[in-house]
């Protein structure tokens, strides 16, 4: 009939325009998000240091979350400095009973078997300790593998959180009361034989085995050796250097979130740091898709060394390899691409120690074993791979970094922080 109008129908109409609408709405706004989401992927082979650049991200961008993790990283310190006493003691074990047939001229008196062995029968309890304590803390799951075992933190991980910590917080709420005993066992006995850990440290079998390289340690097992009293108090909590020091494999792909300030705006900067070692790397993939930027770490102290996975494969030849990958693929062609050619401290100890890169990576020639030649010469390598295998119009920023140098790795992170940031926001613009 003329005249009359359907107010149901106008209702329906106007409501479906109303959902349209807000559904836009949600839309853009999801999508404006989306383009403040700044993907920031860690990349490199294991022990590079990846897990270390997200911690010092973390101490720029959210320190307090730190602070309030301090606790939880305490049996990490003990597990770290237990193995380092395993590692010595089964070094030890082996290399006495063959020392007879060293060529070299070095001193081996023979009163060492003996005094290292009644060091060993007193720290028994602790290496009895040192199992639990890694299964304690990775939630039961525990990867052997390699000379000295690798540890992964994947239970542990999705506990320590920047708002809970662990065991702490758990002990403390009453939650599975049972976790945190072992640590607590493994503090006291740190206590009881701090003593006869620095006498073992400090044994001059120790330092021969060690200066003849026959005994190879973590990187981070000196530090805490030397610091064995400190550790050993009754109140122990780990310093931020404590901290960075720490070695623990991560496992699969871990993602951390940080809010940060731009030029007046606000992004959400999202990290995700992976396992790195082969077997690790696969899981890597499914998120290069939206990756708004790459940084590959590479250790370039790691010349003479060998990958724990593939005991054939130099560490910088499997570096040089996996950096060629990751510049050939198509996924990350419109990343933002940082290379940290790490570890330059150990670099340069390394070289000043005697260690010729020529006997490690032939091609090295007749240079000159300084630390600027060998870094420059590392830095053109990987230079000449992102010519070849890279986008041409992607910028790639290198830097030589020392990670556990906190003053100068948080300058690299405002660098790094500007750099990808302008590259992103180049990027949102030609999308939108
Ligand atoms: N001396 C020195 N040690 C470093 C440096 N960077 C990292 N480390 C140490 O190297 C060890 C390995 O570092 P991580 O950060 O755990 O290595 P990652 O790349 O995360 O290893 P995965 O998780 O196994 O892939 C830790 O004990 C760090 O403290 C550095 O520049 N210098
Ligand atoms: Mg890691």
């Amino acid at each position: 009939m003329p005249g009359v109008v359907d107010l149901d129908q106008a209702r329906r109409v106007s409501k479906a325009i109303d959902d349209d609408i807000k559904r836009e709405k949600d839309l853009r706004k999801k999508r404006q998000k989306q383009r403040r989401d700044v993907k920031v992927m860690l990349l490199g082979q294991a022990e590079s240091g990846k897990s270390t650049l997200q911690k010092q991200f973390q101490l720029f961008h959210a320190s307090p979350t730190l602070d309030r993790e301090r606790p939880s990283w305490r049996p990490i310190v003990y597990f770290n400095a237990i193995k380092a006493v395993r590692t010595i003691l089964d070094e030890l074990d082996w290399d006495f009973t063959t020392s007879t047939n060293l060529e070299d001229e070095t001193y081996i008196d023979p009163s060492w078997s003996l005094q290292i062995s009644r060091i060993r029968h007193k720290l028994l309890p602790l290496i009895t300790i040192e199992d639990s304590l890694a299964s304690e803390l990775s939630g039961g799951v525990t990867v052997a593998g390699g000379r000295s075992g690798v540890f992964v933190r994947a239970g542990w991980q999705s506990v320590v959180t920047p708002t809970r910590s662990w065991p702490v917080a758990d002990m403390q709420a009453g939650i599975n009361s049972s976790q945190g005993v072992v640590a607590t066992m493994a503090s006291r006995l740190l206590v009881d034989l701090q003593y006869d850990i620095a006498e073992l440290w400090q044994h001059p079998a120790v330092k021969t085995f060690l200066r003849m390289r026959r005994l190879r340690l973590e990187e981070s097992a000196a530090f805490f050796l030397d610091e064995i009293h400190r550790l050993a108090e009754p109140d122990y909590l780990p310093t931020t250097d404590d901290i960075l020091h720490v070695r623990l494999q991560t496992l699969g792909v871990t993602e951390h979130s940080f809010d940060i300030n731009f030029g007046g705006n606000h992004y959400t900067w999202i990290l995700y740091d992976v396992g790195g070692s082969r077997g690790q790397r696969h899981a890597w993939v499914p998120y290069f898709d939206d990756a708004s930027a790459i940084i590959f770490l590479a250790p370039i102290s790691a010349f003479d060394q060998y990958l724990e996975e593939d005991p054939r494969t130099n560490r910088i030849h499997d570096s040089l390899q996996l950096f060629t990958a990751t510049c050939s693929n198509k996924l990350l062609r419109n990343s933002s691409m940082v290379l940290m050619l790490n570890k330059t401290d150990i670099l340069k100890r390394k070289l000043q120690s005697g260690v010729m890169v020529k006997k490690y990576i032939t091609s090295y020639g007749e240079r000159e074993n300084r630390y600027e030649e060998v870094a420059e010469y590392f830095r053109v390598h990987f230079l000449q791979i992102h010519k070849r295998k890279g986008v041409q119009k992607q910028e790639l920023y290198i830097h030589f970094t020392s990670m556990l140098d906190t003053r100068a790795t948080q300058k690299i992170i405002v660098d790094i922080n500007e750099a990808i940031i302008k590259t992103f926001l180049g990027q949102s613009m030609l999308v939108s």
